[in-house]
This record gives C-alpha cells, structure tokens and sequence, in this order.
C-alpha cells in the first residue's frame, strides 16, 4: 500500500492545475487521487478535458489520463477522497474564499495558488524559505473555523518572487524604500502565444491588480504571528511601489528593482547576503527545495529568460546587475520561473513544507 498522501487539485484543467498535475506526476511524498474542475467539466476524462489545450512539455501523465473529473463544488464527495487539495480554481474571490474554507471545514487542508484567501489575517502566505514560521497562525484559523485538521493556507502572487526573496536576504540592512517593475510573461495570465497572438512582438503596460499584489504582499511576508490578534500583522517599515507590465515572454517574470536601506550595505554585504541566503526547505530537505535558493549572476547581461528561467527546476530565483544608484542606493534585477516557484512548484513546495511540520497529515 502505498504511503504517499492523496491529494486532490481543484482546478485542475487550467495552466496553473496542468502545472500541478506535471510536478504531481512523480512526486515522492504526494500522489494524485483526485482531479476536479467546473461542473462543465466534471465527468470527463482528464485527457478529453484538455485535448488540444495541454500546454505543458510532453504528454499528459499516464495516470491522470483516464481520471474522471469530480466537480469541484461538490466538497461532501471529495473531501473524503483525499488528505489534503491544491486550489487552481478559478472563480470570483467570494466564491473561491467560500469554497476553500468549505473543504477546510471538511477537515480537508487546502494549500491555495488563488488570491481570494491572501489578506485572510489568521491565513498564512508563504514562502517557505522566508517565512515558514508564519503556519504558526494556523491554530487561531482553526480555532476560527471550528475545525481539528482543516485549514487553507496560501503562497503569494506570481509578480513578487523575483525580487521579494533578495530584500528577505537583506531585511538585515533594513530596507525603507522599494521600486519594482515587473516584465510578466503571458502564461501568468494562464496563456500561449497560440491563445494570445496578440502579444507577439508587444507589450502591455497592465496587469489588472498586479501592482496592488506587487506593492502588499511581501509586507505580509515580513510581517509576524501576533499571538494577541490571533493573525499576522504585516510589516510597516518598508514601502514598495510597483508597475507591472506584461512582456512578449512565455514563462519568466523579470524584475528591475531600486532599494534604500536605513543601514549602509557594502555591495560584497549585498552579495554575501544573497549567496548565503537558505531556510528551512533547505534544512529539512524538502524534496522541491532548491539546493541554493538565490545565485548571483556576474555577467552583465544575466540573469537572461531564456538562459536562467529553469535555474534550479524553476525553484530557484537569479539575481544580477547589482549596481549602485544615482537617486537610491542600490538597484537590481532579478528573475523567477512564474508557474513553477511563482504558482504550482511554489504550493507544493509550501505542501511539502506543511507535512514536515505535521499540519497535513493522512487521514
Ligand atoms: N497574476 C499573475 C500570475 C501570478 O500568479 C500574472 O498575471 O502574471
């Protein structure tokens, strides 16, 4: 019998669901049990599901091919079925907050790519590099919800990784003030170039909500469990201000970034900070941790998309270009691979991460 936990993916069909499904695939602590979708698309086979639109490499994985897709509403029918979900699914925020909870009040654990649940208070966001301590909240959430086992827990937008894990390395030089633009390739917007040939040879300077994503989420990720307030209560001592826009990419989100620090960082500090940077993915061993979390690119036309996206199985995030300013003191790019650390690979790695903890468990 096998050991690996069950787990279900809402939302199975879309870019970030096909993600999920391709790192699932041969996963050595999780196995697919289940897959939903829409009501539309519940009783049909994987395969007839996403014939002519699978948009990962290679084929669809032998054992979800024949898999009948459950309708993601009916919670009563698949909670039982599994040990915990992945959330891909694609409603409005109301809708996907109701639902999330209701399989986390089905004693179901729900590790979330969605938004809906972000701003939760007593719902941890997580990178589980910079803030694996912030599952400490789940308790209160528990509590909340009434429930001895089942809880959601996020991982942030896709937009933030390329430069929130370089100013988590530096968070000890204290950074005040942040500009950050964003190049976001088209599948952050579930797309290929066959379904938007519109951004062949373009680029769009709108993301709609991606700035306000960009500008508040790492302060949720700095912040700290407040064990009075029952929640996380985001950090205040640094401001962010961001432009996101959409560039002729197809997976890789670039971003060009301009820091002041209170303290006085050298750039061999900066560095040393980047290069030393590890957590406790790393510690434990967990099976999507990158070996080295954040490399530092030398050359001055790196880190490049098509050369360094899939550094590190897509987990790992480069940096380069680090360069005094004129007007801040630093300024920086960075890159990160946007379905893999930035939605699936980033969820599965928090998964990962929940089990060594002892939150998700079999049932
Ligand atoms: N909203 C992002 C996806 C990240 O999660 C995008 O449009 O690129």
């Amino acid at each position: 019998m096998s050991e690996k936990l069950r787990v279900g993916i809402i939302g199975a069909t879309g870019m970030v669901g096909q993600r999920f499904i391709k790192i699932l695939a041969d996963h050595p602590w999780f196995e697919i049990a289940l897959v939903a979708a829409s009501a539309h698309s519940a009783g049909k086979t994987y395969a007839e599901a996403v014939k002519g639109r699978w948009k990962m490499e290679g084929d669809v994985p032998e054992q979800v091919k024949d898999m009948v897709l459950h309708d993601a509403a009916n919670v009563d029918e698949i909670a039982p079925q599994v040990d915990f979900i992945f959330s891909a699914i694609k409603l409005d925020k109301a809708d996907t907050r109701k639902l999330e909870e209701a399989y986390a009040k089905a004693e179901t654990p729900v590790v979330s790519n969605n938004s809906a649940h972000r701003w939760t208070p007593d719902v941890p966001m997580v990178i589980p590099e910079i803030n694996p301590d912030h599952t400490d909240v789940i308790k209160y959430q528990r509590e909340r919800l009434g429930t001895s086992r089942g809880f959601v827990a996020v991982k942030p937008n896709c937009s933030i990784q390329s430069y929130t894990p370089a100013l988590s390395a530096w968070r000890q030089f204290e950074p005040t003030q942040v500009i950050a633009t964003t190049y976001q390739a088209i599948s952050g917007a579930g797309k290929t170039f066959k379904d938007w040939p519109e951004m062949e040879g373009n680029v769009i300077p709108y993301i709609a909500g991606e700035e306000a994503k960009s500008e508040g989420e790492p302060l949720k990720i700095w912040g700290h469990v407040d064990d009075e307030k029952k929640a996380i209560v985001p950090a205040d001592d640094t401001v962010i201000t961001s432009q996101c826009i959409r560039v002729p990419v197809l997976y890789g989100h670039t971003a060009a970034a301009f820091v002041n620090f209170r303290k006085n960082p050298t750039k061999q500090d900066l560095i040393d900070a980047l290069e030393s940077y590890t957590g406790e993915p790393q510690r434990l061993g967990l099976p999507s941790a990158p070996k080295q979390f954040i490399r530092y690119m030398t050359e001055d036309d790196r880190p490049q998309v098509r050369l360094d996206v899939n550094y590190e199985h897509g987990m790992g995030i480069s940096i380069g270009r680090l360069r005094e300013d004129k007007i801040f003191d630093w300024k920086f790019v960075g890159l990160s691979h946007n379905t893999a650390r930035g939605a699936a690979g980033g969820a599965v790695e928090c998964a990962e991460l929940l089990k060594a903890q002892g939150y998700i468990t079999a049932k």
